[in-house]
C-alpha cells in the first residue's frame, strides 16, 4: 500500500473544522503520517492535547508549519492576513497551502500576495458545518455526503490541486471546482443570508416586548426553533464571513428584499396565486434537496 496522501498536515485552528479533519486523519490511515495543530489560546492548546487528536500541537504558529506538506488554515476569514504574515517564511517549498474558509475572494486576496516561491495555494470550502464551535464539536464524518467547493487559482498547480480533491473525496465529499467570485455569490444565497436573515429575526423578536417575548420563548416550537439553530453560530466567524463577502451578500439581500416586498404586497391586495406560487417553489425545492439526500 502506498504512505498517506500528506507526510506532515498542519491545522492552523483546530475548532469545529480544523478538529474534524484531525479525527478523520486519525480514524483513517491514508491521510497523513503526522498531524500539527496550531491555535492561539492557551486553554484550546490544552484542551486538544486532552483530547488527543493531534500528534504534535505546537503554540507557534511558525514552528507549526515548518517541514508541513500541507497546511490547511481553519481559522476565522478575518485571521488569514495575520497568520499568512506569520508562517508564509517558514512554508516549505512545495507545501500545499490550503483552508476551509466560507468566502473565497476575500481568503484569495489575503493569501496570495505574501505566497512564497514554490508554494501551492489550493482554496477549498467543505460545505459542511453546524452552530456548534471549538475543539470539542468536531467529528470525523463532517464532510460525508456534503460538497466541498475548490476555487483553483488560474494557472495554479495541478497536482497540487488534485491532492486537495483526493484529500476531501478520501473526507466523504464530492469535490466540484469554480472561480472564487462565483463561489462568493453561490454561498450569499444558499448560507451567509441564511445566517443574516436567522440573526436578524430572533433580533426582531427579543426586541418586542416583555409579555410577547415570553409568547415567543413559550411557543418557539418548530418554524422559529429552526432559525434559532443557525442563530446560534459563532460570533467571530460569522463577523468575518459578512465582512468579508459583503458585496455578494449585499446583493443577494436587496434581492431577497425586493421578493419579500413583492410577496408583502401580494399578501396586502389579497392575491391567493402569488401566495400559493411563492409556497409551492419552497415545497418543491426542500423535496428536492431531500430527494437528493440533502436534507
Ligand atoms: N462552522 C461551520 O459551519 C463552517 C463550515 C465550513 C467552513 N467554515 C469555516 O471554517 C473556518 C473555521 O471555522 P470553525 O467552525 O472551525 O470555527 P471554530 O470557532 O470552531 O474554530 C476556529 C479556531 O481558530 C482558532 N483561531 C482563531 N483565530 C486564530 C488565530 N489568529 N490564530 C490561530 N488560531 C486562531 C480558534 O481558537 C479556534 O480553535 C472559518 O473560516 C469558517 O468560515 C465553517
Ligand atoms: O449547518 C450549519 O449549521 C451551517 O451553518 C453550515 C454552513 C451552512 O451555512 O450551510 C455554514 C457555513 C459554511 O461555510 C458552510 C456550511
Amino acid at each position: 500500500m502506498s504512505g498517506p496522501l500528506f507526510r506532515r498536515l498542519c491545522l492552523i485552528g483546530a475548532g469545529l473544522i480544523g478538529s474534524s479533519i484531525a479525527r478523520l486523519a486519525r480514524e483513517r490511515g491514508d491521510i497523513a503520517g503526522t498531524v500539527v495543530a496550531h491555535t492561539r489560546k492557551p486553554e484550546t492548546l490544552a484542551r486538544i492535547r486532552e483530547l488527543g487528536f493531534a500528534d504534535v500541537v505546537e503554540e507557534d504558529a511558525a514552528r507549526a508549519v515548518e517541514g508541513a506538506d500541507c497546511v490547511i488554515l481553519c481559522v476565522p476569514v478575518g485571521a488569514y492576513a495575520g497568520v499568512m504574515a506569520q508562517i508564509a517564511p517558514h512554508l516549505a517549498p512545495g507545501c500545499i497551502l490550503t483552508d476551509v474558509g466560507s468566502t473565497k475572494g476575500s481568503v484569495i486576496r489575503d493569501l496570495a500576495p505574501l505566497l512564497p516561491p514554490g508554494v501551492h495555494l489550493v482554496p477549498a470550502h467543505p460545505m459542511a458545518g453546524t452552530e456548534h464551535s471549538g475543539p470539542d464539536a468536531g467529528f470525523a464524518t463532517l464532510f460525508e455526503g456534503r460538497y466541498t467547493i475548490l476555487t483553483p487559482l488560474p494557472g495554479g498547480d495541478r497536482a497540487a490541486q488534485d491532492k486537495v480533491a483526493e484529500f476531501w473525496r478520501r473526507a466523504g465529499s464530492t469535490v466540484e471546482s469554480m472561480d472564487a467570485a462565483t463561489h462568493d455569490k453561490v454561498v450569499a444565497i444558499v448560507s451567509h443570508l441564511p445566517h443574516l436573515i436567522a440573526f436578524t429575526i430572533c433580533g426582531t423578536a427579543d426586541d418586542l416586548a416583555e409579555e410577547t417575548r415570553e409568547a415567543v420563548l413559550r411557543f418557539a416550537a418548530s418554524g422559529f426553533r429552526d432559525f434559532t439553530r443557525i442563530a446560534a453560530s459563532d460570533v467571530d466567524m460569522w463577523r468575518d464571513i459578512f465582512l468579508n463577502n459583503r458585496d455578494a451578500l449585499l446583493e443577494m439581500l436587496a434581492r431577497f428584499t425586493e421578493d419579500s416586498h413583492a410577496l408583502a404586497r401580494a399578501v396586502r391586495w389579497g392575491q391567493s396565486d402569488f401566495i400559493e406560487d411563492r409556497i409551492r417553489r419552497g415545497r418543491r425545492i426542500r423535496r428536492g434537496l431531500i430527494e437528493r439526500k440533502q436534507a
